[in-house]
């Protein structure tokens, strides 16, 4: 098979070959006639837990299962073309394929069509059924949301819909930030199942929660006695098992900084190094993250590497607040149906002193912390939200002093105060920017005011 002409002078064909190879997610070895193996692909490699030197000059009855036709193959002593096989507890259909040099075998190819029967079966059915293309996902990571989910009215939650709707079709890093708990998770699912990789891996890793000592493995994989306790045949990392995929990379502000050397390797080069592995693996991974944290300022505290940063703020989702947002009233409503219906809880009719309460309170824990008080709402009547907590008994000081204490004096500005704003923003129905107004304060004093205030958070 030449190369075309205008194919890239001084390209290396053999190593574009192997690439090629590499890249097709199936499993596929090629022997020689004496059934040796002279040939094995990366996914090959993975499943089998080793690099091409452990296998390359061994027989195949050896390397994959002592049931393989393919040497047989490989002799013309067989047409087997396609059979079951079992491979390190895989369940493998395999194709076992000649190869003619001049009307004379060479060798042969097998190429493993599904390393998963499950998914085969599947495959069989839709493709049976319906006598049109495979439509399902054919991997266990997969998105769990989509656009639809994501719900929100009004301008503002119509251009966060549009970024993520222009940012799918790319396979450009994202960085999506914004509060915890204001659907940042959401919003990288909704980026994968609109994205042309929707039927391929949705791996999601959470960078805080992983011991800093473990997350180099995680993201990159091992191999095989790569450290005392890892498995003898190696794990690939989440970079490898999203390839071709997504790879969701949650809290990234919490990524240590040591790490972010091979993470922005990983994101630019487009291929991993398992720890202890010797040899690059290419991989073909988008990159999704999310922070809650202000990435621009842990660059310019130097907690952040400022060339990662570029890398993956490429395109960027933010997902407001939900004191910035206007459509509280109408998303609880929407999310009061989707909790009743998920708990199969009678729905109820929301009081107008509930729901003031709801516009008027701070939110800090944005949609997750309305969806635990609509929950609360929904199995008790009150708004679910948290109690005010006593307020602190003043130091008796006057008792000592006989003088009226400053703290008692504080502390009855601070309840008044407290009550004029409760009031207000009663009266204006939760609107901050009319109580605001009403109050003769700035939207900022408010919203200082409430967060000061424990009878508010
Ligand atoms: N716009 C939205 N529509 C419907 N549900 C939402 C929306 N935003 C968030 N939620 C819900 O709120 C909860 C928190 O969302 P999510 O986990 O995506 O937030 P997050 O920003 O990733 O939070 P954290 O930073 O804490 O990880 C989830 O139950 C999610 O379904």
């Amino acid at each position: 098979m030449p190369f075309p002409e205008w194919f890239g002078s001084g390209q290396n064909e053999a190593e574009f070959l192997r690439r090629v190879l590499d890249h097709v997610s199936d499993c596929l070895v090629a022997v020689d006639t004496n059934g040796r193996v002279v040939l094995i692909n990366a996914p090959y490699c993975r499943l089998l837990g080793g690099p091409p030197e452990d296998f390359i000059g061994r027989h195949i009855t050896d390397v994959v299962s002592p049931q393989t036709r393919l040497h047989h193959v490989a002799r013309g002593d067989t047409s087997v073309t396609v059979m079951p096989l079992e491979v390190r507890g895989h369940q493998l259909l395999a194709r076992q394929v000649p190869v003619y040099q001049d009307e004379r075998i060479i060798g042969a190819v097998g190429l493993a069509l599904f390393s998963n029967m499950a998914a085969l079966k599947k495959a069989v059915a839709v493709v049976g059924d319906q006598g049109r293309a495979i439509q399902s996902p054919l991997t266990p990571w997969t998105a769990r949301y989509g656009l639809d989910d994501i719900l929100g009215q009004g301008a503002l939650m119509d251009s966060v819909r549009a970024a993520i709707e222009q940012a799918a079709p790319l396979s450009l890093p994202v960085l999506v930030q914004g509060e915890t708990g204001s659907g940042k998770e959401l919003a990288a699912n909704a980026i994968h199942a609109l994205s042309p990789r929707a039927r391929r891996p949705f791996v999601w890793v959470n960078c805080a929660s992983i011991p800093e000592s473990l997350i180099d493995a995680e993201l990159f994989g091992y191999e095989g006695g790569a450290f005392t306790g890892a498995r003898t045949r190696g794990k690939p990392g989440k970079f490898e098992l999203a390839s071709g995929g997504t790879l969701f990379l949650d809290e990234i502000g919490d990524m240590p900084l040591n790490l972010q050397a091979s993470l922005l390797r990983a994101v630019q080069n487009q291929e991993i190094v398992r720890v202890g592995g010797v040899s690059p693996i290419p991989i073909d991974t988008r990159v999704v993250c999310a922070t809650h944290r202000d990435l621009q300022e842990r660059v310019d505290a130097g907690q952040f590497r400022a060339d990662l940063y570029y890398r993956l703020n490429v395109l960027g989702v933010h997902m407001p607040a939900l004191r910035e947002r206007d459509d509280l009233a109408w998303l609880a409503d929407q999310l009061l149906e989707r909790i009743a219906m998920r708990e199969g809880l009678p729905r109820r009719r929301v009081p107008p002193s509930v729901r003031a309460r709801w516009l008027a309170f701070d939110w800090l824990g944005n949609v997750r912390q309305l969806e635990a008080a609509l929950l609360r709402f929904l199995l008790s009547g009150e708004a679910g939200l948290p109690e005010a907590p006593a307020a602190k008994r003043p130091q008796s000081v006057a008792g000592r002093h006989g003088t009226p204490p400053m703290t008692t004096l504080q502390a009855h500005i601070d309840r008044e105060r407290d009550a004029c704003i409760r009031k207000t923003l009663a009266e204006t129905a939760g609107d901050k920017d009319e109580a605001a107004r009403r109050l003769g304060i700035s939207r900022a004093t408010l919203y200082r005011e409430l967060r000061r205030s424990p009878a508010w958070s």
